[in-house]
């Protein structure tokens, strides 16, 4: 269990403010948030790495804020591997044991055990700089776990990898999370990453955390502008609100109910905005004309923009859609979204 209260790091352009963070026993939970967030320091503030200007950290009921990294009960995971190029895999794998005056002889079986769980018992006398990305990532889990750590921290295992052995190694370690049953913290910029990896996040901008919660809840209930963009909700307005509908300039959009609260804002996803197509649900929906006026080739599908007045929505088409109905820019467009695809927050 990771307690973390009232964090805070000063560096010469960058600070991490008030982090209050609750990890649970045995948890796969993400930091998630983009470039240059700050979620690497934070990981490296519990690892005991990075000097630390506020706040405690608890592990395991532990005050582990004043300790050194080695007294923590941590293992760590990097992107670029950190693996020593000069010593084989083996020696790489039980680098911790010596370094942390473990037993080796006490821990053989469970180095054994990780040597065959992690496929490499065939590159143990090689070394690092001749073996390929996935094999070095699994050296460095091998590495990590062979100090037995309570908690394993992975600052983004799988950025490194080429699309093949990303999947790999994201299969990899779901499988060992639940074989483990210890608590994972990971690091990671990719939503999707995210979403099949764990169970609760916290969406970290600029130094602060946003929103903590289920990833699901992340995904479809995101309670600010910043988080519905991360998690792809491209059209977010400020909008006012009357009853069940929300106010945009001189668009009326009819939602599913009157919101709970005070609101600020509307999110529709890309993909609830359809494009000349009936609504699943015609007797509510929310019908509108617009001109389509850009088109963004995304490889398997196009991205779209249809001004309203001074609105810009976003839309997904297939290409097979864009061409079969003749859609070219310019061209009015009739667009419908289903009260129930709009989230208000
Ligand atoms: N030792 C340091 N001294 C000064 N600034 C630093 C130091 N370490 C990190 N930073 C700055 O702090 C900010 C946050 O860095 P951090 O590595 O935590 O980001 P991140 O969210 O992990 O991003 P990425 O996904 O790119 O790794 C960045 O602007 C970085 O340049």
């Amino acid at each position: 269990m990771i307690e973390i209260d009232g964090l805070s790091m000063e560096l010469s352009s960058f600070a991490l403010y008030n982090i209050n963070l609750s990890v649970r026993n045995g948890e796969f939970f993400t930091l998630l948030g983009p470039t240059g967030a700050g979620k690497t320091l934070i990981l490296e503030a519990i690892a005991g790495v990075s000097p630390i200007n506020g706040g405690c950290i608890c592990l395991d009921g532990r005050d582990v804020t004043r300790l050194p990294p080695e007294k923590r009960g941590v293992g760590i995971v990097y992107q670029d591997y950190a693996l020593f190029p000069h010593l084989s895999v083996k020696e790489n794998v039980v680098y911790g044991l010596r370094y942390r005056k473990i037993d080796p002889e006490e821990s053989s079986d469970w180095v054994d055990w990780l040597v065959e769980r992690l496929g490499i018992r065939s590159l143990l006398n090689r070394f690092p700089p001749t073996l390929s990305g996935g094999e070095k990532q699994r050296v460095a889990l091998a590495r990590a776990l062979a100090v037995r750590p309570s908690l394993l921290l992975l600052d983004e295992p799988l950025s490194a990898l080429d699309p093949n052995f990303r999947e790999e190694i994201r299969e990899l370690l779901k499988k060992l999370h639940r074989e483990l049953k210890i608590t994972f913290l990971m690091v990671t910029h990719d939503f999707s990453e995210a979403l099949f990896l764990s169970e609760r996040s916290a969406i970290i901008n600029n130094g602060r955390i946003e929103q903590v919660g289920p990833i699901s809840d992340v995904f479809n209930k995101p309670s600010s502008p910043f988080v519905a963009e991360f998690v792809g909700m491209k059209n977010v307005f400020r909008a006012g609100f009357n009853g069940a509908r929300a106010l945009l300039d001189d668009l009326e959009l009819h939602l599913s109910r009157p919101p709970d609260g005070h609101k600020d804002y509307i999110a529709i996803r890309p993909e609830d905005v359809l494009i000349g197509v009936e609504s699943s649900s015609p007797g509510n929906a929310n019908v509108f004309h617009g001109e389509l006026c850009e088109r963004i080739d995304r490889g398997l599908y196009l991205e779209v923009s249809i001004r309203r007045g001074n609105l810009l929505f976003k839309a997904v088409l297939t290409k097979r859609d864009l061409f079969e109905r003749n859609l070219q820019e310019r061209t009015e467009v009739r667009v419908s979204i289903d009260p129930s695809a709009i989230h208000v927050f």
